[in-house]
């Protein structure tokens, strides 16, 4: 689903990501991990098309991204939903009008046709449907999610892109919206790209395990083969007592 080869990125001199290789498999939920300021963001950012990378190529269901056109790029888009760290939902708009905005972008629908799309994802998205009405402000930081994840589903994408999704929620919030991507992913045959160092996430809903370091993919394995991974950074992170914790045992 998603193919990417030789990948390189630089900011001026700093240099994130060089000759990194990923590949995303159809239906799966895959985990991106590595350290702080290993290059996870970064990397959705150029998959996605936000950052223009300095070499490499970046597949996406078959299509090279840097060969589209920008109508080819435009359709694609449609293929995939985004939920940012933050959410980034527009505080002026309703909840409901926030689903509705890739929809005004991508199609011209009637208003109510629209305005039922969005209910639809709302429900999706295990919010009730008086959450429409109400701004973001008013919700919660786990309905906040919610009604980000409405959002990003409203094309029906193929592809989920997601980056740290459970930061800022308790632990019980946070397992209730893994359990929500799992339910959505298997329902739906989405692909999830899920970045995160939530512990818990990785072993709970995660396919496999990418881990990022010394600028590329480290390992992209099932939770078990990473952790029997001999790098230092790997064997910290899922040998040490949170990893106990989140029950990710040998
Ligand atoms: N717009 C930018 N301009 C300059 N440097 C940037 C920019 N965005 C990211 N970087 C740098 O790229 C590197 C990777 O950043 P990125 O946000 O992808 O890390 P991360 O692995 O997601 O980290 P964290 O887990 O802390 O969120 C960092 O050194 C960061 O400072």
């Amino acid at each position: 689903m998603v193919k990417v080869r030789g990948l390189k990125t630089a900011f001026g001199p700093h240099v994130v990501h060089d000759g990194l290789d990923l590949d995303v498999k159809r239906g799966e939920i895959l985990g991106v991990v590595g350290g702080s300021g290993t290059g996870k963001s970064v990397l959705l950012k150029a998959i996605i098309g936000l950052l223009k990378p300095e070499a490499g190529t970046i597949e996406i269901n078959g299509q090279d991204r840097a060969a589209m056109t920008d109508e080819e790029d435009r359709l694609s888009r449609r293929d995939w939903g985004v939920l940012f760290q933050d959410g980034a939902l527009f505080s002026s708009l309703t909840v409901g009008q926030n689903i509705q905005v890739p929809l005004r972008e991508h199609f011209h629908m009637s208003h109510s046709l629209m305005k039922d799309l969005a209910l639809s994802k709302l429900q999706m998205a295990g919010l009730s449907l008086d959450t429409a009405a109400k701004f973001p402000s008013d919700l919660s930081g786990g309905m906040r999610k919610r009604a980000a994840l409405a959002r990003s589903l409203a094309l029906d994408p193929d592809l989920l892109f997601l980056d740290e999704p459970t930061a800022g929620l308790d632990p019980i919030g946070a397992a209730a919206f893994d359990e929500l991507v799992q339910e959505l992913s298997r329902s739906l045959g989405l692909t999830v790209f899920l970045v995160t160092h939530d512990l818990d996430t990785l072993v709970r809903v995660c396919d496999r395990i990418a881990v990022l370091g010394d600028k590329k993919i480290l390992i992209n394995a099932p939770l078990k083969e990473v952790m029997a991974y001999d790098h230092p950074w790997v064997q910290e992170y899922f040998h040490g007592p949170r990893a106990r914790a989140a029950g990710a045992q040998d």
